[in-house]
């Protein structure tokens, strides 16, 4: 897949709700009651990070969730691209972005959101071919001032920022017209997981899904 389809496919799925769910789940047990709640929250959009040894089996879980869009998160290699893929995700996230990354995503069919934090990183995505990116670490990388500063020479990338964003600062990203949704783990705290309080969750999403851009 070249890295410009690849790009037109994850602002798509950008586009579809304001927040991306970043999941790091410890126990398939949860996957499907986890993804239906964030779901029914209006977050259809979902990453699923490859930092826990369930993660692969959580991707797969989610995959089958009706309305979900499930993908993989901290991709780092052709391996991960490999196992993701075979799980059933359906795009991949990485924390930045290297040549061998990008190769073995757009070998395997498998539509990447690099990340980026620089104006070289993003030049370096724009030489690639990709137009939609991660801004990552978000508020340690200068938050929302920072990413509305690369966006007026480089405006022809559109970002979804994670790292450290919250119902707190999330809109100050939306607002910025390079800005298609945000990311973050806010909406599915490891209390409310581990409790089990879907109900609780379904509220994070719904309150997070009405964010307006
Ligand atoms: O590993 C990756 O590829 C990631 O996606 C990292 C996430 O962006 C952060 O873990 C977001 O975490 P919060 O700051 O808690 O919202």
């Amino acid at each position: 897949m070249k890295p410009s389809e690849a790009s037109e496919r994850t602002l798509e799925m950008c586009r579809l709700a304001p927040v991306i769910p970043v999941l790091v789940v410890e126990d398939v047990a949860v996957a499907v009651p986890l993804a239906e709640a964030l779901v029914a929250g209006g977050l259809p959009v979902l990453e699923v990070t490859l930092r826990t040894p369930a993660a692969l089996d959580v991707i797969a879980a989610m995959a089958g969730v009706a309305g979900g869009i499930v993908g993989a998160g901290t991709v780092l290699s052709e391996t991960d691209v490999v196992a993701a893929t075979a799980a059933g995700a359906r795009f991949a996230v990485s924390p930045g972005a290297t040549d061998d990354l990008c190769a073995a995503c757009e070998t395997h069919e498998l539509p990447l959101l690099p990340g980026a934090a620089t104006a070289t990183e993003v030049m370096r995505l724009i030489e690639r071919g990709y137009t939609t990116g991660k801004f990552f670490p978000a508020e340690t990388a200068g938050g929302a001032k920072a990413l509305k500063a690369i966006g007026a020479p480089l405006p022809q990338v559109t970002f979804c920022p994670t790292g450290g964003v919250s119902m707190g600062n999330a809109g100050d990203y939306l607002s910025l017209p390079n800005v298609a949704c945000v990311g973050g783990s806010w909406v599915a705290p490891g209390d409310k997981v581990a409790a089990g309080d879907w109900a609780g969750i379904e509220a994070l999403a719904r309150e997070a899904a009405a964010l307006p851009r």
